[in-house]
C-alpha cells in the first residue's frame, strides 16, 4: 500500500456466526455483520427478526453463547468492561426516570459510566445542549413530550462520549417533526465526533434517508445488505421495473410472507408498550 492510499476504516462492530436462543426460539441464528467505523448502519427487519437480541449481545447485556462479537477489536465475551466503555445505548424500553429532572437523569448516567467527577457537570451540560434540552434541563422528565424524552435518552447515552452509539428504535411512536429532531441531533454529534451509529428502526423512510448502509434481518440473520439506493436499484433490475422501488418494497421482497407470520404477541406487545409510553 502506498502512503497516499487511505487506510480502510476500522471495524466498529463485527459479528461472526452469532447465535442466541431463548429456549427453543433461535432469536439470532448465525448472524454475520460488519459495521465500519463512522458509518450509520440500520438493522431492519419485521417484529421478532432478532434485531434487539443481536443488539443486546453486542452491548454485553446478553451473553454470546455461540459465535464471536467484537467491538473495536474487543471480544465482547471476554472484555465486557472495555466494550462498555466504548458504547452508548438507547434501549427500546424507556430508561429515563420521570421523577428526576433532565439534568439529574443525565448526571446519573455520567456517574454509572465513570465520567470523572470534576468533568461531570460540564459533560452533562454539553450532552443536554447537544440534544437541545438546555432550557428544559431543570424540569422533571415526567413533564417532557415524547420527543423530548427520546432526546433526553440520547443525552444519557452521549454523556460518556461513546465511539459507538447503539439505538433500538429511537423514534418509535414520535411524530414526524420529533423524529427529524432526534436524527438532526444524532447527526450533529456524529459530524463533531465521528462516532459510529448502529440503529434499528421500522421506519423505512428514516433508514433510507439517514443510514449509509442497512442490513435486512429476517429469522435471525441478515438477508440483504447494502446502501439503501443500491438495494432499491438491485430490486428494480431484478424486476425490470421502470420506477425505482422503495426500501419498503425491498423489505417486503426479502421478508416475503414472513412479514405476516413472523413475530408473536410478545413482539407486538413490547412495541406497543414503548410507543404508548413515549407518545
Ligand atoms: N425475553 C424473551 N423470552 C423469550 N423469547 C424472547 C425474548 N426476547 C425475545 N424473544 C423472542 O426472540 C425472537 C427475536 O426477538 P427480538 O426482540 O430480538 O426481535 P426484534 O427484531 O427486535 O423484534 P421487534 O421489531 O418487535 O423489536 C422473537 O421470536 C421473540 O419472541
Amino acid at each position: 500500500m502506498t502512503s497516499d492510499t487511505p487506510a480502510p476504516p476500522a471495524e466498529a462492530v463485527g459479528c461472526a456466526r452469532l447465535t442466541y436462543a431463548f429456549g427453543d426460539t433461535k432469536a439470532v441464528d448465525g448472524l454475520d455483520l460488519a459495521v465500519a467505523e463512522g458509518e450509520v448502519f440500520g438493522l431492519l427487519g419485521p417484529n421478532g427478526a432478532g434485531k434487539t437480541s443481536a443488539l443486546r449481545c453486542i452491548t454485553t447485556l446478553l451473553p454470546v453463547p455461540a459465535g464471536m462479537v467484537r467491538v473495536y477489536g474487543h471480544d465482547v465475551a471476554r472484555e465486557r468492561m472495555a466494550v462498555r466503555r466504548l458504547l452508548g445505548y438507547v434501549p427500546q424500553q424507556l430508561s429515563a426516570d420521570s421523577g428526576l429532572t433532565g439534568r439529574e437523569n443525565v448526571a446519573l448516567f455520567a456517574r454509572v459510566f465513570d465520567v470523572p467527577r470534576r468533568e461531570r457537570a460540564e459533560r452533562v451540560a454539553q450532552a443536554l445542549a447537544a440534544v437541545g434540552l438546555t432550557d428544559a434541563a431543570d424540569r422533571l422528565a415526567g413533564t417532557y413530550s415524547g420527543g423530548m424524552v427520546r432526546r433526553l435518552e440520547l443525552a444519557q447515552a452521549l454523556v460518556s462520549a461513546p465511539r459507538l452509539l447503539i439505538l433500538d428504535e429511537p423514534t418509535i411512536g414520535l411524530d414526524p417533526i420529533a423524529r427529524t429532531g432526534v436524527w438532526d441531533h444524532i447527526n450533529v454529534v456524529r459530524a463533531a465526533t465521528g462516532m459510529t451509529v448502529l440503529v434499528t428502526t421500522h421506519y423505512m423512510d428514516e433508514a433510507d434517508q439517514y443510514c449509509d448502509r442497512v442490513g435486512l434481518m429476517h429469522r435471525g440473520r441478515i438477508r440483504a445488505l447494502g446502501a439503501p439506493a443500491e438495494l432499491r436499484r438491485g430490486l428494480a433490475e431484478s424486476r425490470g421495473a421502470d420506477t425505482l422501488p422503495t426500501l419498503e418494497d425491498v423489505f417486503r421482497d426479502v421478508a416475503g410472507s414472513g412479514l405476516d407470520s413472523g413475530g408473536g404477541f410478545r413482539d407486538v406487545r413490547s412495541t406497543r408498550r414503548t410507543a404508548h409510553r413515549v407518545g
